[in-house]
């Protein structure tokens, strides 16, 4: 199956370690780095992320669990252009996203990857029209295609009415379908997706998991998720379980009923939960 994401060996680590190079031949300025070396180092790093390799395969519907400060949010701004690794190599479609400049990143984002944020990010003075054309205005698509292209996108997730209206006549739920439109807009390789239901009650989680999960299965939309909600996760085709910034665990759903798996994924964060607790007295 064709490899969309590769990446291998990844390590994340905030706050590097900083040494002062005395290469100046002025004392004054060999002082002067010395001591922004000693205040740089007072800040303790964090290893986010600790060699970690994942693959996603064309058509996969990825999520990745695991408790508060694992590194959720971290690898997948690795994996996607948005905060690259600090170590180890990612290949998306095959290119190496470390040897881009900025310019090649930002079309190379354009053409491949959707991404979808819990805060769904749209702009209030737009119309929800205007919010889904703004990366094919940005690629300069002609009107007409832009109309065509983007009342075929509202229909298949279900918010044809609603583009004449400004985001804040919206609901949580018509505003995440909006952004997914958006997403979904320029035929991207791959959705990238942070709690995209983390501002939703259930009930509209619910449906806008329905609608990736229908993108996915027929639509052939390749999606990788982070959530911290195991029914959320129980969408998913496989789901890698992060700790200490280390794959804990992955589980394939395989031929499993939806039900199924969220019972093995319950399992699997009761315990972590149960963990957490401390025994009576
Ligand atoms: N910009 C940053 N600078 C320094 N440390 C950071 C930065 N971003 C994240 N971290 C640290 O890296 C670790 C992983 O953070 P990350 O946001 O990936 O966790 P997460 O699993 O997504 O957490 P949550 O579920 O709470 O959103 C945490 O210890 C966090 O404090």
């Amino acid at each position: 199956m064709e490899k969309i994401i590769e990446a291998t060996d990844i390590s994340k680590i905030y706050g590097s370690h900083y040494v002062g190079k005395n290469v100046t031949n002025n004392p004054i300025a060999d002082v002067f780095q010395a001591k922004i070396a000693e205040v740089i180092n007072k800040v303790p790093t964090t290893v986010a992320l600790d060699h970690v390799d994942l693959t996603v395969h064309r058509g996969d519907f990825v999520c990745i669990m695991g408790p508060s400060g694992s590194g959720k949010t971290t690898l997948l701004n690795a994996i996607s252009t948005i905060d690259p690794p600090t170590k180890g190599k990612v290949l998306i479609e095959g290119k190496n996203i470390k040897k881009m400049g900025d310019i090649e990143i930002g079309n190379f984002r354009h053409q491949y990857l959707g991404f979808i944020f819990q805060k769904f990010n749209l702009l209030e003075n737009l119309t929800v029209f205007e919010n889904i054309a703004i990366p094919l205005t940005i690629a300069k698509t002609s009107d007409k295609e832009i109309e065509t292209r983007i009342f075929d996108i509202a229909d298949k997730v279900g918010i044809k009415e609603l583009l004449d209206k400004y985001p804040t006549e919206c609901s949580g739920g018509q505003c995440q379908r909006v952004a997914i439109a958006r997403a979904l807009i320029t035929n991207p390789k791959l959705i990238v997706a942070d709690e995209p239901t983390g501002n939703l009650d259930s009930k509209n989680s619910h449906e806008i998991l329905q609608l990736l999960k229908k993108l996915n299965k027929e639509e052939g939309v390749t999606i990788l998720m982070v959530t911290h909600d195991s029914m959320i996760a129980s969408y998913a085709k496989r789901l890698l379980f992060i700790m200490d910034g280390k794959i804990a665990q992955v589980l394939d759903r395989g031929d499993m009923k939806q039900k199924e798996f969220y019972h093995q994924i319950m399992e699997i964060t009761s315990h972590e939960a149960m963990e957490l607790l401390e025994d009576e007295e």
